[in-house]
């Protein structure tokens, strides 16, 4: 089997279509040397401000990743396509049915070579994301490393999440999932604001997501890069 291409990516912003960014800021994320632009939000994501988005982020060589979390804001034109399934949902809704009911809507338009299911599991219970998705978030450690192995094992998921949006994780516990995989990746995102938190979070996970810190403190965002690459795990 060919290895998707994220399988070489350390470091990833993640641009959310429903936040302002001005162009120097755009060109400074966009030329900062991470391996890849993900756009992506829980709230507020529309087909409008994701096309402008993109058309921004064209401008530049990197490789440009949607994160669909709505059917309204399945925009052409992206290098790929992450469709987050919330493993630890209470409602099936976002586990499965949002993505049945778009796999229904879109059907053949689907380009499944470039399309890749995220299990995610969603361990901060004050993100948006946990509200909306209804994550049980309050999990035991045995707990979340069962879901690791059940979307890496049995599921054979290529994105295994773990997803702490707005707060720096239990890196003890991303290290400990990521040593579970056996062909999955662990993409690790929340609360980095700094090199230090990004050269831990790249010593525990395979691949580091950096958002919200862009738009308060884009000079440690960018610093974020350096300090994933120079790590070796
Ligand atoms: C040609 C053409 C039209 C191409 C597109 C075709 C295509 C690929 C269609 C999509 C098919 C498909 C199966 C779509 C699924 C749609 C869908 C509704 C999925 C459900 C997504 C979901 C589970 C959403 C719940 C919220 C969630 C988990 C979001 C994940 C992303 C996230 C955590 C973002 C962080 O958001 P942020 O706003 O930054 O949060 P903070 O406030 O905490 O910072
Ligand atoms: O915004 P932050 O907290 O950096 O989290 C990144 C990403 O995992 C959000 O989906
Ligand atoms: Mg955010």
């Amino acid at each position: 089997m060919i290895e998707p291409i994220f399988a070489s990516w350390k470091h990833v912003f993640k641009l959310d279509p429903d936040r302002e960014i001005n162009d120097e800021a755009l060109d400074a994320v966009c030329m900062s040397g991470t391996d890849a632009i993900m756009v992506g939000g829980s709230s507020g994501v529309t087909f409008d401000n994701t096309v402008d988005l993109l058309s921004r982020i064209r401008r530049y060589e990197v490789p440009c990743a949607l994160e669909v979390t709505s059917e309204e804001a399945a925009v052409p034109g992206f290098d790929y396509y992450l469709i987050p399934m919330v493993l630890n949902s209470r409602d099936p809704q976002w586990l499965v049915g949002r993505q049945v009911e778009a796999i229904r809507q879109f059907g053949s338009y689907i380009p499944w070579e470039n399309t890749f299911a995220e299990g995610y599991i969603i361990l901060n219970a004050d993100a948006e994301a946990a509200r909306r998705s209804d994550a049980d978030a309050r999990l035991d450690d045995l707990s979340v490393l069962a879901y690791v192995r059940l979307a890496d094992r049995l599921m054979r998921m290529p994105i295994v999440y773990l997803e702490y949006s707005g707060r720096f994780g239990n890196m003890g516990l991303v290290r400990r999932a990521r040593s579970l995989l056996t062909q999955g990746r662990l993409f690790y995102g929340g609360g980095i604001d700094s090199a230090e938190k990004a050269g831990e979070a790249a010593a525990a996970a395979d691949t580091v997501i950096v958002g919200n810190i862009i738009y308060s403190d884009l000079a440690a965002a960018l610093k974020t890069v350096q300090a994933v690459k120079q790590r070796e795990n």
